[in-house]
């Protein structure tokens, strides 16, 4: 199960979209940015910026206009896109739960690829949920009767059993309340520290991004204007754009 973090380096990406009348506007305007193997990368910025456009680069759910995606040193247009995703794997901002089981939900990837499905007792099932933070008793519960952040946590551990060597989070605490919220977080750690994963997480959440990070990324108007350590980062931005995001109220992040 245990993947082992994979890079990701992302050179001169390039997207433009078609508004209402058709026209092209450039959403991602050259973006340079180096995840290195078991870092835990935040994104934040101002809604519209274009991070949620730049995740789905990064497991080609759209392929850019211009620039390339090195996972650990491969370009990603050469790799078929559903092998990819298997490497790179990405956990949805909604968590969505399969009919069954706790433990149906978490054999149903391995249903879908045809691989022997992991038991109840493996040492495997075991471990994610423990860094997912859920009880092993839950296992027979239908999983739709989880609470929301119960489920979230399922579905990270769902992804992390089939040994990604990259996760992708789009706002996974956007359903959360505060104390689920930092659980999940907490989470983010240890799957960060015992499992050497590489981590890309998009938030508005500055509290969570903080408390997480390795490093951290600004992007506003389809450019990165600030990138480095999460210290670094929060308590000595030097983009004036980054220092006002940072200072402006959180609910105005939205
Ligand atoms: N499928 C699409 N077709 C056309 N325009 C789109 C599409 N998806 C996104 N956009 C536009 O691209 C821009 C960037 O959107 P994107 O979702 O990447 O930003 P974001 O930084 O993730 O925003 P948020 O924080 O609100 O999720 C926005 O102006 C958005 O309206």
């Amino acid at each position: 199960m245990t993947g082992s973090g994979e890079s990701l380096v992302l050179e001169g990406l390039r997207k433009a979209r078609r508004d209402p009348e058709g026209r092209p506007v450039e959403i991602l305007r050259g973006i340079d940015l180096t995840v290195p193997a078991g870092c835990l990368m935040v994104v934040v910025g101002p809604s519209g910026g274009g991070k949620s456009t730049l995740l789905r680069l990064l497991n080609r759910l759209e392929d850019p206009d211009a620039g390339r995606i090195l996972l650990s040193g491969v370009d990603i247009g050469s790799l078929d896109p559903l092998a990819l995703r298997r490497r790179v794997a990405a956990v949805p901002q909604v968590s969505f739960m399969y009919d069954g089981t706790v433990l149906d939900n978490l054999r149903r990837p391995f249903v879908f690829r045809g691989l022997p499905q992991p038991a109840a007792d493996s040492e495997d099932v075991r471990r994610v949920l423990d860094l997912c933070r859920l009880p092993g008793d839950l296992l027979p519960r239908q999983a739709r009767s989880l609470s929301i952040g119960q489920q979230q946590r399922l579905a990270l551990a769902r992804v992390l059993l089939t040994g990604p060597g990259v996760l992708l989070l789009d706002e996974p605490t956007s359903a959360l309340d505060r104390p689920t919220a930092d659980q999940l977080g907490q989470s983010l750690r240890d799957i960060r520290r015992e499992e050497r994963l590489t981590l890309v997480m998009l938030t508005h959440d500055l509290r969570l991004a903080q408390r997480v990070a390795d490093r951290a990324a600004f992007l506003e108007n389809g450019r990165i204007l600030e990138e480095g350590t999460a210290a670094d980062f929060f308590e000595n931005p030097r983009a004036d754009a980054l220092r006002r995001f940072l200072a402006s109220p959180e609910d105005t992040h939205e």
